[in-house]
């Protein structure tokens, strides 16, 4: 939830954005916090200082006495930061002015992002196609929307069809795909243990979704 002073922070692509995502149900279950990002950051430092000592770690210790500081730090500044959409990049679009008509596909986009069910990475490559309609967006803006859902406590599923909505959200079209590859550490370094396996998730829009050719065209 965003409260108004927030709100009048926000670009309008991000609001937009935030907007398509509740419509389509696809936004991510957030509570309402009145906090601010430094007093989540207090009191999670406070919280993970409860949890390193609980653990029997000496945290007078020079290596471990920054820990909860780092932690915290890290989970409101960069991993979780895209909960907050004041981080949300700012998007450059031209004019479809050349007439292009075919797909722009980008691929092994770097994914690293966390698990939300145990709060371990999960580490992956996207690959993003869009048919332009009346807009180009700039390249490296694809990659980083896919690191603004990124950084969320996530599952797969989800973080592709929020870039996908998002896509089409600011390129006003629904002719996007997404599709991503990746490992989760929650299945690798703990649980099941399995060293090797990935998962594979798409999300298709328009003639991504009708037209066979174009699917396979962007799966192949
Ligand atoms: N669909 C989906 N599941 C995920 C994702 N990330 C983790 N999971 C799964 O979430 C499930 C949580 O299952 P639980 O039984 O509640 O948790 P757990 O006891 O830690 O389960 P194990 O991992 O089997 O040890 C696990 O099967 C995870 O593999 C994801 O992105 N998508
Ligand atoms: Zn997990």
């Amino acid at each position: 939830m965003i409260n108004d002073i927030t709100r009048a922070e926000l670009s309008a692509e991000a609001l937009k954005v935030q907007q398509a995502l509740v419509t389509h149900g696809l936004e991510t279950p957030l509570a309402p916090s009145p906090m601010t990002s430094e007093q989540k950051y207090e009191r999670i430092k406070g919280l993970m200082t409860e949890v390193v000592s609980t653990l029997g770690l000496d945290l007078s210790d020079d290596s471990l006495a920054e820990t909860p500081h780092r932690i915290a730090k890290m989970y409101v500044n960069e991993i979780f930061s895209g909960l907050d959409y004041a981080n949300f990049p700012k998007i450059t679009q031209i004019k479809n002015k050349m007439g292009v008509e075919e797909m722009v596909k980008i691929r092994d986009i770097s994914v690293v992002s966390t698990c939300e069910h145990h709060f371990i990475t999960i580490d992956g490559l996207a690959k993003v196609a869009y048919i332009p309609k009346d807009n180009i967006i700039g390249l490296s803006k694809i990659n980083r929307i896919v690191r603004f859902f990124a950084q969320r406590p996530q599952v797969q599923e989800r973080l592709t069809q929020q870039i996908l909505v998002a896509l089409q959200t600011l390129l006003e079209t629904d002719d996007v795909a997404v599709s991503i590859n990746a490992t989760h550490y929650c299945v690798k370094s703990r649980g099941i243990m399995d060293t090797s396996s990935s998962t594979q998730t798409t999300a298709l829009g328009g003639c991504f979704k009708a037209n066979p050719a174009t699917r396979a065209e962007f799966l192949a």
